[in-house]
């Protein structure tokens, strides 16, 4: 399924640090449906794209347009959901206590609940543990549930796959999967090890 315009495009998009360019000049554009991962040696820059494309990075050059409108943090905020290497958890809440501070912010999608997401990344009997206690894989699934209740329709995902056992990663390629089946969009960062099942995801090479 496409949508007209892309959900997520980058034109000529490139990052410097004092001059010294990160990456860039990167261009792709995301429809819905697609999933497309962002491959790259250590350094080659995979995490500050996903900074930039959430907006936490300025760009030096080029552009982020969203639904086809040019990039700003109000409109993206509901619209693109990020899981980075920080997962955006509250270790002293619970997972539910989490979801429901996201869920008061941006929504919940259509016919589901926290109760419910929480059962579909495995972490039924763990929804009132303080998020502390669960483990690093435990940990991941809880920010994986966000992704899972929020409405967003495109997900900007970085090394999602990192601390996950094999049932985990399973899972991760299967919310994927029913994402863009939705026609919602994903950017995933990845080392490779990754492999789809069904069509083969586009690649975007960033060289360090
Ligand atoms: N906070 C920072 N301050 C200065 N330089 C940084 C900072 N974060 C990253 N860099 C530099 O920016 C470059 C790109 O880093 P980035 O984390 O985006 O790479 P990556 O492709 O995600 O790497 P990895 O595969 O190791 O996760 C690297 O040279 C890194 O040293």
């Amino acid at each position: 399924m496409t949508s007209p315009s892309p959900l997520l495009e980058a034109r000529a998009l490139c990052f410097s640090r004092q001059d010294e360019p990160v990456f860039g000049p990167v261009d792709f554009a995301l429809h819905g449906g697609e999933v497309a991962l962002v491959e790259g040696d250590n350094g080659s820059g995979k995490t500050t794209l996903m900074r930039v494309l959430t907006g936490m990075l300025h760009a030096g050059e080029g552009e982020v347009l969203l639904d086809g409108a040019p990039f700003a943090l109000d409109t993206m905020a509901g619209a693109v959901v990020f899981l980075g290497h920080h997962l955006g958890l509250k270790f002293d809440l619970s997972a539910r206590e989490n979801l429901a501070v996201s869920a008061g912010l941006y929504g919940v999608r259509a016919g589901t609940s926290i109760t419910a997401v929480l059962g579909d990344v495995g972490l039924a009997g763990f929804e009132d543990e303080p998020v502390r206690r669960l483990s690093a894989g435990q940990k991941k699934r809880a920010a994986l549930a966000r992704l899972l209740l929020l409405p967003a329709r495109v997900w900007l995902l970085d090394e999602p796959y990192a601390n996950l056992d094999r049932e985990g990663i399973a899972l991760v390629n299967r919310l994927l999967r029913d994402h863009a089946a939705r026609g919602g969009a994903a950017l995933v960062t990845s080392h490779g090890a990754v492999t789809f099942a069904g069509d083969e995801p586009r690649r975007i090479r960033l060289h360090a």
